[in-house]
């Protein structure tokens, strides 16, 4: 990849050779980063799909929310990771994971593939399969990143709106036809917001409906990214 950029002339634009050597050396360790990150080789030992799964993790030792027997919701589930550390954490619980693109199976998790959370008849078949079980879910994740449009402030705003769209799913004075509850016992809300103008507003809508919410970036999250996750918890 270096060798790529070079060949394309962007560092003989640089005319200050000092600064020319900087930015090739930051390239390289960001390179080398990208590849051999701490993260990237423990995902590969442990068999995660992505290394996602350690911000689940941290977030997890952090609030300790996952545990035996409890029903998970995890939107925005590919390739996999997430539910990987769901299964693993909570046995004899049910998980059932969605995502716009083709998820290889899971043993323990129910996948809905090529699945839109925005489409009615998607949500409709969530709740279907909700309903299947005692109706209540205790954890809903989302992990969502949409198709990056190049402007950062519409990407955190169109973000923002797909979490809220989760968030209406199982609001409890909500008209959404679908709609499914989050257990008031200590219900759980997780999602991944890229940080901007409307985190405010999105945090005061949320906490309106929890007794908790608390914004941190897991260690695993990569320096550069705008990338927050909202904890909240203690659902009303
Ligand atoms: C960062 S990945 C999730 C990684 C996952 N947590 C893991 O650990 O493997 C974000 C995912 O959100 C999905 N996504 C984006 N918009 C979505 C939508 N409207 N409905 C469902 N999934 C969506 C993308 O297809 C993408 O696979």
């Amino acid at each position: 990849m270096l060798k790529k950029l070079e060949n394309s002339g962007i560092f003989g634009k640089i005319r200050d050779f000092s600064t020319k050597k900087a930015a090739k050396g930051n390239l390289n360790r960001y390179i080398q980063r990208q590849s051999t990150d701490e993260f990237t080789v423990k995902a590969r030992e442990h068999n995660y799909r992505a290394r996602s799964a350690f911000k689940l993790i941290e977030i997890n030792e952090k609030f300790k929310f996952l545990r035996p027997g409890i029903t998970v919701v995890d939107v925005g589930c590919a390739p996999g990771s997430w539910l990987q550390v769901v299964v693993d954490k909570c046995p004899n619980g049910y998980a059932l994971g969605l995502d716009l693109q083709n998820v290889l199976p899971i043993r323990g998790a129910d996948i809905l593939s090529q699945s839109d959370v925005t489409s009615p008849e998607i949500q409709a078949k969530i709740r279907e399969k909700l309903q299947m079980r005692q109706g209540t879910v205790d954890v809903v994740l989302s992990d969502m990143a949409p198709n990056p449009t190049g402007d950062s402030e519409t990407d955190h705003l169109r973000l923002i709106d797909l979490c809220r769209t989760v968030f209406r799913l199982f609001s409890k004075e909500n008209t959404v036809e679908n709609a499914f509850e989050l257990s008031r016992k200590n219900g759980v809300f997780l999602c991944k917001i890229w940080d901007g103008s409307g985190r405010g507003e999105f945090v005061r809508e949320l906490s309106d409906r929890f007794s908790m919410v608390k914004t941190m970036k897991p260690m695993a999250c990569r320096d550069m990214s705008a990338e927050l996750y909202l904890f909240c918890r203690g659902f009303r």
